[in-house]
């Protein structure tokens, strides 16, 4: 076990990083910073969220919320009426960390996407929570 962490340092290192990342919101507070992977899984759910990735194409090929739907941060504004007809439909917006996804929440508001949420702390926090993750474009 002390030897795993010797070793693996940087591995531990990240999952406190990330732990501390999931407390983040908590401290900052508000939906401002997006909903944690509990509240998301609710949505999906019970709301029938569909889950936006915001990551580049590769970032999303690499890993990415299972079920979710590819539409990069940068093409977002003229594809998101395209792919979400309905903009009553709850989103989920999700990244790698969620720097990138609460700029695309307030775009999607924007938009006119009134129910349109980040997933704080992005795919790193719902590995984290141990929620499927799906490979491949
Ligand atoms: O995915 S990220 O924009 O949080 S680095």
């Amino acid at each position: 076990m002390l030897e795993f962490l010797a070793d693996n340092w940087v591995l531990v290192a990240v999952a406190l990083g990330s732990g501390l990342m999931l407390l983040w919101p908590a401290l900052t507070g508000g939906l401002a910073a997006g909903v944690n992977p509990t509240q998301a899984v609710q949505m999906i759910n019970r709301d029938k969220a569909v889950v936006i990735d915001v990551c580049t194409p590769a970032e999303f090929a690499a890993g990415h919320v299972a079920g979710a739907r590819n539409v990069p941060l940068d093409e977002l504004a003229t594809r998101l009426p395209q792919v979400v007809k309905n903009k009553a439909t709850p989103l989920v917006l999700v990244c790698a960390s969620g720097v990138r996804s609460r700029r695309a929440a307030a775009i999607a508001k924007k938009l006119g996407y009134d129910k349109a949420v980040s997933l704080a702390g992005g795919l790193a926090a719902w590995r984290a929570a141990s929620l499927p993750v799906q490979t491949g474009g």
